[in-house]
């Protein structure tokens, strides 16, 4: 029969399949035939571990013995260098450790069709232009449409097995449109979808972000909780328009997030009126008081009114959903986004009328 001796020699040609460097046997111990071995592994439960398992019973049962007892146990912190720990465990992902200094903005409706993407869009693109770095994720799973509202023509390239996301007016963007062919649904539920979100986080290399927005999916179903609750803790914007009903339904969108521990931040009202170009005078076209009834509610503050008008097509400082710098419209966006700033950094806030 082979010598405890002769085992520890057999088992050095063993590989810890992570380390790539010989298994470590914390016991041996020789019963007749029999030979039980405790061996410690980098992780332990993972599939390679049954190709250890087969390799070790090969090797001994080769050397002579009939039956063999093997048991594994993970190697210590002392058994391993720092660099090898680091191997083991990669750490948080940097987006989501606790060092992240990234301020999250989920941007969230009650209902579809309030601009929330638009919205979404448009603060992350003023938030650039005043000069922060700035990040956009298109959480809105089933009904993507930043990369098309952005007008983003490249696609995300992967360097380093990290994926790099495509950046238009300094906001990196990444959308599930950017896995999708030809515009088709994307069926992935349950499980596909928080790891498609997660790797949104940790596999995309987004480099030193202030803000990281996401456009969430609207409404308070299934969807919409799923999402909220994969999503690291954010500071929420509720977007709705004008009309008591949509208010209605924004609440209760703002009382989920707040059970899924995600604080409001504030409410912003889209298609607030419409404001003739030739008289000037505004038209109320979905009703009155929608944003500060929410605001009523939820015990938070308005950060604008965004009237009804499209971008300038003209100006080279757009897109299909982007408004310029100096449009109207880009003003307003530029004010909301000094107070998300203001309200973030817990300056003084002031109320936009
Ligand atoms: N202030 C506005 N003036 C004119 N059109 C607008 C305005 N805001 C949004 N829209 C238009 O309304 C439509 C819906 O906007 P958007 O896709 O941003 O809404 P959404 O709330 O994100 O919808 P969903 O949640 O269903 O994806 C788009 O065609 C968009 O261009």
């Amino acid at each position: 029969m082979v010598s405890k001796e002769q085992v520890m020699e057999l088992i050095k040609s063993v590989e810890d399949p992570i380390l790539h460097k010989s298994v470590l046997v914390h016991e041996v111990k020789i019963k007749g035939s029999h030979i039980s071995l405790k061996v410690a592994l980098s992780k332990t439960g993972t599939s390679e571990q049954l190709e250890v398992q087969q390799q070790i019973v090969k090797l001994l049962k080769e050397a002579g013995a009939e039956t063999v007892g093997l048991r594994f146990d993970s190697l210590s912190e002392e058994e391993m260098t720092s660099d090898e720990a680091k191997k083991v465990n990669p750490g948080t992902p940097p987006l989501l450790s606790s060092e992240c200094q990234t301020t999250f903005l989920a941007i969230a409706s009650g209902k579809g069709g309030v601009g929330k993407s638009t919205v979404s869009s448009n603060l992350a693109v003023a938030l650039s232009r005043l000069g922060y770095k700035v990040g956009l994720i298109d959480a809105d799973i089933y009904g993507f449409s930043i990369p098309d509202m952005m007008e983003i023509k490249t696609r995300p390239e992967i360097i380093d097995n990290k994926i790099i996301p495509p950046e238009r007016f300094g906001v990196k963007v990444m959308s599930m449109a950017f896995f999708s062919e030809d515009n088709s649904p994307v069926i992935w539920r349950g499980p596909m979808l928080g790891k498609m979100l997660n790797s949104f986080f940790s596999e995309v290399n987004w480099g030193e972000l202030d803000f990281l927005l996401l456009d969430l999916p609207p409404g308070t179903g299934d969807i919409a909780l799923d999402v909220h609750s994969m999503l690291p803790s954010s500071k929420e914007i509720i977007v709705t328009t004008p009309h008591p009903t949509a208010a209605l339904v924004a609440v209760r969108a703002g009382k989920m997030a707040q059970t899924a521990n995600h604080e409001i931040l504030g409410v912003i009202e889209n298609m607030s009126y419409f404001e003739s170009k030739e008289t000037g005078k505004k038209e109320y076209i979905f009703g009155r008081g929608g944003g500060e009834r929410i605001v009523q509610e939820l015990k938070t503050d308005l950060f604008g009114k965004l009237p009804l008008a499209q971008p300038d097509e003209e100006d080279p400082d757009t897109a299909r959903s982007i408004y310029g710098a100096d449009h109207p419209i880009g003003k307003i966006y530029e004010g909301i986004a000094n107070s998300v700033i203001a309200k973030v950094k817990k300056e003084q806030f002031v109320e936009v009328k």
